[in-house]
């Protein structure tokens, strides 16, 4: 039988994955020493309301109000409250008193991350948070240790497990979406407080989190150009499909050239992807991530992006490397931010681009709005147009979808201020960037 040295393991948050971690941590107990090489205690689990129904059955000593008092004397915090505070302080006050964290909390990294990595940089202890991005997906530590030897050129990402589900609805459905959101929220994908799903906000903290970690700069979350999609119409999504795009809320980081200066751009928007393209398979509420790096060339990495029992499994696996640091002493990992390039605006990227149009159908008017596009350097790669049956009324309209080839954000929101002051075009119906 062998001897283990004991780590004293504290798990702050007994909710969806908080108590799914304690869990997994008292029944694989065995299985987990053998792993990490040192027992895992678990020596509590700090909660708001000790009464309340958990998931899963946490012996009632385990459970604690007094987050600071376990955290002390523990080796490992494993962070599962969410939010900034009282997350923020707890893993400055467990980072302080010397244990590695585990968080998966990308809101407080994506808000703070500096501030903590430079905490646990002083004390020589870990931050990890694997499950910040992506749920089980090992998604932070290819881009922190297997891909370090190599320049990620881009990553698309499909990061929010909510929105993902509803526009797959829309698209395979022809749901409206709300009724997709109202399935979403039946299932328990979508929080009771949906916003930060699909207005984009937690999808602009992961996209925060991996441009900082891919361009090795810190990347901060104001800096993410942030649009949701509850804009987005059925009618649009079904266009796509027809056209041969499925239409998936992006996080796009990437390293551009913007006359000259090289920078990184972080923007999560939603986007047409071609029915070709991996990512366009990505169904249900799944995420992936999509990685353009300069050696390696593409890779996807892809699975369950939420839900309490695949996101346990990227904590534990950050807790068994913990641990292992724990044994076999010597300093961690630091978070590598040396490169600060600067953060690009939007105005500065450049894509393609899916525009619906409703026109005059009238000789010339497809002239105009070439010439339109031209005057502001967008090249036009396709136009469709149809026009509706039995037309009444003085003056027939036709609508037109035009695809572009690449272009800077800036040239095409000025072609797009043109088309909509343009007399021959009754209204802009839809503008979507388009990629992969
Ligand atoms: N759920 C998911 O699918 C995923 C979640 N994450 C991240 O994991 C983290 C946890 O998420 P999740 O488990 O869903 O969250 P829950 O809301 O299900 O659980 C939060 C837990 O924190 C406890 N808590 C809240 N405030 C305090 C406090 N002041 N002191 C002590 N405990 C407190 C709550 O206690 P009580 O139960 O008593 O109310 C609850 O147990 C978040 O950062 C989230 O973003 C990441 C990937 C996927
Ligand atoms: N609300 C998130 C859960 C995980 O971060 C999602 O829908 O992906």
């Amino acid at each position: 039988m062998i001897e283990y040295r004991n780590l004293r393991v504290a798990v702050l948050g007994g909710g969806s994955v908080g108590s799914q971690v304690a869990s997994l941590l008292l029944e694989h107990r065995e299985e987990l020493a053998a792993r990490a090489g040192a027992g895992l205690e678990l020596v509590g689990v700090a909660v708001r309301n000790p009464d309340a129904a958990r998931d899963t059955d946490i012996p009632r000593e385990l459970i604690t109000t007094d987050a600071d008092a376990l955290i002390l004397g523990a080796d490992i915090v494993v962070e599962l409250i969410g939010g900034i505070e009282p997350a923020r302080t707890l893993i400055l006050g467990a980072l302080g008193s010397g244990a590695d964290v585990i968080t998966a909390n990308k809101a407080v990294l994506a808000s703070h991350g500096p501030e903590l990595f430079e905490a646990a940089e002083q004390v020589g202890a870990q931050l990890y948070y694997e499950a910040a991005v992506g749920g089980a997906i090992p998604i932070i530590r290819p881009l922190r240790d297997s891909l370090a030897g190599d320049r990620v050129k881009r990553i698309l990402g499909i990061v929010n497990g909510t929105t993902n589900y509803i526009l797959d609805r829309m698209d395979t459905q022809g749901d409206s979406l709300e009724e997709a959101l109202a399935e979403a929220t039946r299932l328990g994908y979508a929080e009771a407080d949906p916003t930060a799903d699909i207005e984009g906000y937690d999808a602009a903290a992961k996209a925060a989190i991996l441009a900082s970690l891919a361009f090795h700069t810190t990347v901060p979350l104001d800096a993410v150009h942030r649009e949701g999609i509850t804009a987005l119409t059925r009618d649009e999504v079904l266009s796509a499909r027809e056209a041969g795009y499925v239409v998936k809320l992006l996080a796009v980081c990437e390293r551009i050239d913007a006359d000259g200066v090289e920078g990184v751009s972080a923007r999560v928007h939603p986007a047409l992807v071609p029915l070709s393209h991996p990512l366009a398979a990505v169904h249900g509420a799944n995420n992936a991530v999509f990685v353009e790096a300069e050696a390696a060339g593409s890779l996807m990495f892809y699975g369950a992006g939420a839900g309490g029992v695949p996101t346990a499994s990227a904590v534990l696996g950050d807790v068994v490397s913990a641990a292992r640091r724990h044994v076999a002493g010597g300093p961690g990992v630091a978070e590598s931010t040396h490169a600060n390039l600067p953060i690009l605006p939007i105005s500065s990227a450049t894509t393609r681009y899916h525009v619906i149009l409703e026109v005059a159908d009238e000789p010339g008017v497809l002239a105009t709005i070439a010439q339109l596009f031209s005057e502001h350097d967008v090249s036009v790669e396709a136009v469709s147009q149809t026009v509706p049956d039995g037309q009444e009324g003085s003056r027939p309209t036709a609508t037109l979808v035009i695809v572009t080839h690449e272009a800077a954000e800036s040239a095409l929101a000025a072609t797009v201020t043109s088309l909509a002051a343009s007399p021959v075009v009754s209204s802009v119906v839809s503008v979507l960037r388009v990629e992969g």
